[in-house]
């Protein structure tokens, strides 16, 4: 696949095991700056693994040995002089469920700027909040009530709260998780368009078991099956034109 675009994250021989589980085979990918790429393939194929790589958040489970290396702007973030809280600052993650603290709408944005010291309580707090919840396209819906508890909102409005609360550490890299899976079919129209307008200041890496979705929001898409990364290319040619038979097959629902 030759482009012209600029890679954000390079992933070079990426293994990883659960205990004896081989779950995730020599990974290579580049993934691109302000573009969004679609992780698909059948359930329990590696995706959420792969995803959860690109913040180290694998790391938390006590069975996981990884081999490889993730280099995002020059540096492999499994190198051991890197610390996963700064990787995780750089590179954000919303989740299935939408997921708010149980804190103030307010609270849910400001909490983790201020406990990183990003930002000052007061003025400067308060642009934050406003601006993150507008850049996640929320602001006029609780502009009014942002001292109601965050779990008062809708699935959808909790959801991209969740994205306002992921933009206020000003990440370089969104992961999303089957982002939409939770929501009914306007909130999820609300947050791929969302998507749409984050990538201009974002890479974003997406989880969908949603064909339709990935056709319309991904610039890219990876094909996982058991654990190995089959085909990887310009959405329109994974959907379009795949190379390779058991893409097709998947695209095509004949099995998954
Ligand atoms: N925390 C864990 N501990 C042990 N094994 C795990 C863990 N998470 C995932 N696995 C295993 O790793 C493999 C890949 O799972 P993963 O969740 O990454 O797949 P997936 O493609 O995201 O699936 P789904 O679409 O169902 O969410 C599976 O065999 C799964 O059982």
């Amino acid at each position: 696949m030759a482009n012209k675009d600029n890679v954000k994250i390079d992933v070079k021989n990426l293994n990883l095991w659960y205990g004896q589980n081989h779950a995730l085979h020599d990974i290579n990918a580049e993934l691109y700056e302000n573009k969004i790429t679609a992780l698909i393939g059948p359930s329990g194929c590696g995706k959420s693994t792969f995803l959860r790589c690109i913040n180290r958040m694998n790391d938390l489970i006590p069975i996981v040995n990884i081999k490889g290396e993730i280099i995002i702007d020059n540096k492999n973030i499994y190198d051991k002089d890197v610390d996963e809280v700064s990787v995780r600052k750089k590179i954000g993650m919303v989740f299935q469920q939408p997921n708010p603290f149980p804190k103030s709408i307010y609270e849910n944005v400001a909490y983790a700027p201020l406990k990183h010291g990003i930002i000052k309580k007061g003025k400067e707090c308060d642009e934050l909040v406003e601006t993150s919840l507008i850049k996640a396209g929320l602001w006029n819906e609780v502009k009014d009530k942002l001292t109601d508890p965050g779990t008062s909102l809708s699935g959808g409005q909790q959801q991209r709260l969740c994205i306002a609360r992921t933009i206020a550490v000003k990440p370089e890299v969104i992961l999303m998780d089957e982002p939409t899976s939770a929501l009914d079919p306007i909130s999820t129209e609300k947050i791929e368009a969302l998507m749409l307008e984050l990538k201009e200041d974002y890479s974003i890496i997406t989880v969908t078991h949603n064909m339709q979705q990935a056709a319309r929001v991904a610039d890219y898409t990876a094909f996982f099956h058991l654990g190995k990364l089959i085909e990887y290319d310009v959405t329109d040619t994974i959907f379009v034109n795949p190379s390779n038979k058991k893409t097709e097959d998947y695209i095509t629902g004949r099995f998954g």
